[in-house]
């Protein structure tokens, strides 16, 4: 199958820009970060796509450029943390190398910056993320061949993770 040799899912926070950049390094491929597609085709960074289009119709958008990019990206992918739940895009994610980067709830309060990224949070990021892991958990599970643990692990260990998933060449 064409499209990209690997593609990031999980929850915002768990590192797929991170790791996703650091791989396709590696791999010696191109990087792309969903977000920065969403952002080009609407002018607004995705956390505040989120709000201004409302969930609905910013995952409607999700698939429409998802499905336009996989057959025109070869290299790494990482997807926007919502994404593997926008309608149609698991059957997109079909016969692709999908690995989930998986983060516990402290790790990622601890990790970022939360808010300002993503404003659709709000008023109780710690209760929104505590239940976007519990509901999202399985979703990541049921498109990804491979779950990666990134809580209390360095980038560089989750790159190693990630690259003996590959399949190999040839
Ligand atoms: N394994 C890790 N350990 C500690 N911090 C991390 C790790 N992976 C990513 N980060 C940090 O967490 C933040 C979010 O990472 P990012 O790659 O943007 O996540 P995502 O794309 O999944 O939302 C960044 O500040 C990044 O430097
Ligand atoms: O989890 C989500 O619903 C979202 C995650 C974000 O991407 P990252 O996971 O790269 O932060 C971005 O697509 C948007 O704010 C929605
Ligand atoms: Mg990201």
């Amino acid at each position: 199958m064409t499209g990209p040799v690997l593609i990031l899912v999980g929850p915002p926070g768990s590192g797929k820009s991170t790791v996703g950049r650091l791989a396709a390094e590696r791999l010696g491929v191109g990087f792309r970060d969903f977000d920065d597609d969403l952002e080009r085709a609407h002018g607004l960074p995705a956390g505040e796509l989120v709000v201004q289009l409302g969930r609905e119709k910013f995952q409607e958008s999700e698939r429409e450029l998802l499905g336009d990019l996989l057959p025109k990206h070869d290299g790494v992918l990482a997807l926007g943390g919502g994404t593997p739940t926008a309608p149609g895009v698991p059957e997109l994610l079909k016969g692709h190398h999908v690995v989930f980067l998986d983060v516990n709830l402290d790790q990622l309060l601890r990790r970022e910056g939360l808010v300002p990224l993503h404003p659709w949070l709000l008023p109780n990021p710690r209760a929104h993320l505590r239940e976007l892991l519990n509901t999202r958990r399985p979703v990541y599970t049921a498109v990804a061949a491979t779950t990666i643990q990134t809580s209390e692990r360095t980038p560089d260990d989750v790159l190693a993770d990630v690259l003996a998933s590959m399949p190999a060449a040839g």
